[in-house]
């Protein structure tokens, strides 16, 4: 079998390392043929280094000199500047899958022009479904075989579905940890900090989706989500409270049947997954000892506490562009509370008000998304 040539977007983030992590493991049928980073030039160096690709790319054009001096080959053509060049890249014909592991409405053009160049992609990028998955429609046949989710959420239930008649599906149930203020109360979340939000109880991953956790937008965004990779409607998905995070989601069929993925918390499952699917590979992890986890408990999600779930859901039942505004609102609240300019509680009120501020519109194209995007930035960064 001829390995698969990726194209790594945001390879120098928690995701993008731990798919090299499955690189590394895997090696007679994974190989890297280009990485791309924001401004970590040197993790990215590290990274080239290693994996000698034939392309790498830095967003951050004032760090190349320092990028090309710490490199120890030329076998990696080194690109940088603006984002046509990432559309370029995953347009190429050499690469076959690209895996998006970026974070944010940067990731929204990259999965657009890689479907569109006919390649596969390994979704990490949620927030590329949340804003535009009326225009990824087309690519979501319901096999899995152009676009294939990494959230460990939507790996459990692609797992769950394997085999299956999609006619026979009655709901999904998305697992959430609850994130670090499961248990806090309304008077304690007007004091949470930073520091507070960013330790989650079960997993390690970037800073967007922490925060995203500890709100519980995360779990609104993954409904979308959900909705959009498996064709179901709003009323067919819900959230459940699960702090153990060893469910990972469930699947109820119409004869009363429910399947669940279990597994521990550990990312490189669900990478590795959406670059095997349909297959299996093996993958060298720690194992459920049920000594160590003899309880499984599941609660309901308080929207009171976690209003960011409801206006999440809210948006996707507007329509238009409605989730493209509550992502980018999101995005700048998440970004002011990691500066410490807002509260934790104002992360929802920016989004509220955003949603209520802008008309959602009703036509999406690749363009009017990311005018919509730029304008409710403009707007979130004024509240
Ligand atoms: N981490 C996890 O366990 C999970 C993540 N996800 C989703 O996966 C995606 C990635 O998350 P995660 O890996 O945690 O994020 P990280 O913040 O750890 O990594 C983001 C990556 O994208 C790059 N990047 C950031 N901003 C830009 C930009 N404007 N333009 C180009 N590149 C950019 C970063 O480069 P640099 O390092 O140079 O800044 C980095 O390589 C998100 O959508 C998240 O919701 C889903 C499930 C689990
Ligand atoms: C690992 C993963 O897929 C994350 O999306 C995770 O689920 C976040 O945890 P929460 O369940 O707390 O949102
Ligand atoms: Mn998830």
């Amino acid at each position: 079998m001829n390995s698969k040539k990726l194209i790594i977007l945001g390879s120098t983030g928690s995701i993008g390392t731990q798919t090299l992590d499955i690189v590394r493991s895997q090696p007679d049928k994974l190989e890297v043929f280009a990485l791309t980073a924001n401004t970590n030039w040197k993790l990215l160096a590290e990274q080239i280094n290693e994996f000698k690709p034939a392309y790498a790319f830095l967003k951050d054009d004032q760090k190349l000199g320092e990028l090309q001096s710490s490199l120890l080959h030329n076998e990696t053509e080194i690109l940088s500047g603006g984002a046509g060049i990432i559309e370029e890249l995953v347009s190429s014909d050499e690469p076959d899958s690209v895996i998006n592991s970026l974070v944010g409405f940067s990731g929204f053009r990259p999965t657009v022009s890689a479907l569109a160049a006919g390649k596969k992609v390994a979704l990490a990028n949620k927030e590329s479904l949340v804003v535009g998955g009326a225009l990824l429609a087309p690519y979501l046949n319901g096999h899995y075989d152009r676009l294939i989710p990494i959230d460990s959420e939507h790996s459990a239930i692609l797992q769950c579905l394997v085999g299956e008649d999609t006619d026979t599906l009655e709901k999904l149930i998305i697992t959430a940890s609850g994130g670090p203020f499961r248990t806090w109360s309304i008077d304690n979340l007007k004091n949470a900090g930073v520091r507070d939000a960013l330790k989650h109880p079960n997993w390690d991953m970037g800073a967007k989706i922490t925060i995203d956790s500890a709100t519980m937008m995360n779990k609104g965004l993954e409904v979308i989500e959900a909705h959009w990779l498996f064709g179901l409607p709003l009323e067919k998905i819900e959230a459940v409270i699960h702090p153990q995070s060893i469910v990972h989601s469930m699947v109820l069929f119409n004869d009363g049947s429910m399947k669940a993925q279990l597994g521990l918390p550990d990312m490189r499952l669900p990478i590795q997954y959406a670059l095997s699917y349909p297959d299996r590979w093996p993958l060298p992890s720690r194992h459920i000892n049920w000594a160590e986890h003899q309880q499984l408990t599941f609660e309901p999600v308080d929207t009171r506490r976690f209003p960011c779930y409801d206006l999440a859901l809210q948006a996707i039942r507007t329509g238009g562009h409605a989730p493209a505004i509550l992502n980018a609102a999101n995005e700048i609240a998440v970004e002011r509370f990691l500066n410490e300019e807002i509260s934790y509680i104002q992360i929802s009120r920016i989004v509220a008000e955003s949603l209520s501020h802008i008309s959602p519109g009703e036509t999406l194209s690749v363009e009017s998304l990311e005018e919509v995007d730029q304008q409710t930035r403009a707007v979130a960064r004024d509240i």
